[in-house]
C-alpha cells in the first residue's frame, strides 16, 4: 500500500501562476506596461512545439506578453543569434528562452551565451550559472527552481543538514539543482553513470532528485524509508495494455514501489513538469521587476 504523500505539482503550480498573475497586475499598474516573454521555437520537434504553445498559453492567462518566434528546422546560426539580439535590445521583452532541444547542426551553448544575462529566463547563460554557484542574484533555470519550491513545500523552508543526492549532471537541471540543495545548506551528492554503487548512494539521501532519462530506473530497494523523491524524469515508453502503437509517461523514479517506502514523491505526469512553466513565468516576473528597478515581488 501506498504510504507516501503525492507531491502535487499540478495544483501547486496551478496557485503560483494565480500569484504571478496579482504580481503582474501590480506591476501594470506601477509602470504602465506588462511584463513580456519571447519564445524561439527552432524547427518542428513535435515535444517542444507543445511545450512552447503551453509557454504561450500560460504567458497570455497571466496577463503577460507573449512573443513566440517559429524558426523552420534549417535556420542558420548567425540568423538565430540575430534574433537573440534583436530580443535582447526590444524593451517590451524582459525574458527570452531558446527551446531546447536545438537541431544538431546549432550550437545550443553558443545561443545561449549570446542572450543578455539579465534576459535568460532559463538560467542556462554561464553568467547566470556563475551567479548561482556564487551565491549572488540572478536568474535560476525553471525546473531547479521547481523542484526546490516542492520540496520547501514538503519539508519547510529550513534543510539545513538534510542529506541530498541528485541523480544527474545536466545544465539544465543536475547542476542547478545541486547547487540550490548546496546554497539551502544540504549536504549534496552529484550521482552520475560512471558513480559506483548508486543504489547504495541514493539509500543514504533525505532528498532524492532523479534526473538521468532512465524510464523507472530508481527502484524501492534505493530510497531511504519517509524520503522526499523528487522525479524530474520524463520518459514515453510503450503501453500495450492501451492498444497498439500506444505510449505513456514514466518518471525515471519506480513510482509505484517508491510509493511505499518514500515519505512524499513527485509523480509523472503531474509533478515537476508542471513547475517547470509556472517558473519561468515566475522568472520573466522577477527580471522585469529588476529591469523596471522595482523591489522583487514578495508572497510568491
Ligand atoms: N529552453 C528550455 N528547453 C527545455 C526545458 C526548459 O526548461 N528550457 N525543459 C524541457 C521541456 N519543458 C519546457 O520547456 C517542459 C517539460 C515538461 C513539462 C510538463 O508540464 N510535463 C507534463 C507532461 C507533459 C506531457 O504530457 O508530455 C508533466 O510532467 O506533468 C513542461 C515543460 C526540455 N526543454
Amino acid at each position: 500500500m501506498s504510504t507516501a504523500r503525492l507531491i502535487d505539482g499540478k495544483g501547486f503550480a496551478e496557485g503560483l501562476r494565480g500569484r504571478i498573475a496579482d504580481k503582474v497586475r501590480a506591476f501594470a499598474s506601477e509602470t504602465g506596461r506588462v511584463p513580456g516573454l519571447a519564445v524561439i521555437l527552432v524547427g518542428d520537434d513535435p515535444a517542444s512545439r507543445v511545450y512552447v504553445a503551453n509557454k504561450g498559453k500560460q504567458t497570455v492567462e497571466v496577463g503577460m506578453a507573449s512573443f513566440e518566434h517559429r524558426l523552420p528546422a534549417d535556420t542558420a546560426q548567425n540568423d538565430l543569434i540575430a534574433l537573440v539580439q534583436r530580443l535582447n535590445a526590444d524593451p517590451a521583452v524582459d525574458g527570452i528562452l531558446c527551446q531546447l532541444p536545438l537541431p544538431k547542426h546549432l550550437d545550443e551553448l553558443a545561443v545561449i551565451a549570446a542572450i543578455d544575462p539579465d534576459k535568460d529566463v532559463d538560467g542556462l547563460h554561464v553568467v547566470s550559472a556563475g551567479r548561482l554557484a556564487s551565491g549572488l542574484p540572478g536568474l535560476v533555470s525553471c525546473t531547479p527552481l521547481g523542484c526546490m519550491m516542492l520540496i520547501r513545500d514538503v519539508l519547510g523552508d529550513d534543510l539545513s543538514g538534510k542529506s541530498a543526492v541528485v541523480i544527474g549532471r545536466s545544465i539544465l537541471v543536475g547542476k542547478p539543482v545541486a547547487q540550490l540543495l548546496l546554497a539551502a545548506n544540504c549536504t549534496v551528492t552529484i550521482a552520475h553513470s560512471r558513480t559506483r554503487d548508486l543504489p547504495s548512494v541514493v539509500r543514504g539521501a533525505d532528498i532524492v532528485v532523479a534526473a538521468v532519462g532512465r524510464p523507472e530506473m530508481v527502484k524501492a530497494d534505493w530510497i531511504k524509508p519517509g524520503a522526499t523523491v523528487i522525479d524530474v524524469g520524463i520518459n514515453r515508453v510503450p503501453a500495450p495494455e492501451k492498444g497498439e502503437g500506444k505510449t505513456r509517461l514514466v518518471g525515471d523514479v519506480a513510482f509505484a514501489e517508491c510509493s511505499d517506502v518514500a515519505g512524499a514523491i513527485t509523480p509523472v505526469p503531474g509533478g515537476v513538469g508542471p513547475m517547470t512553466i509556472a517558473c519561468l513565468l515566475y522568472n520573466t516576473l522577477i527580471a522585469a521587476h529588476r529591469r523596471e528597478g522595482l523591489a522583487e515581488p514578495e508572497g510568491l
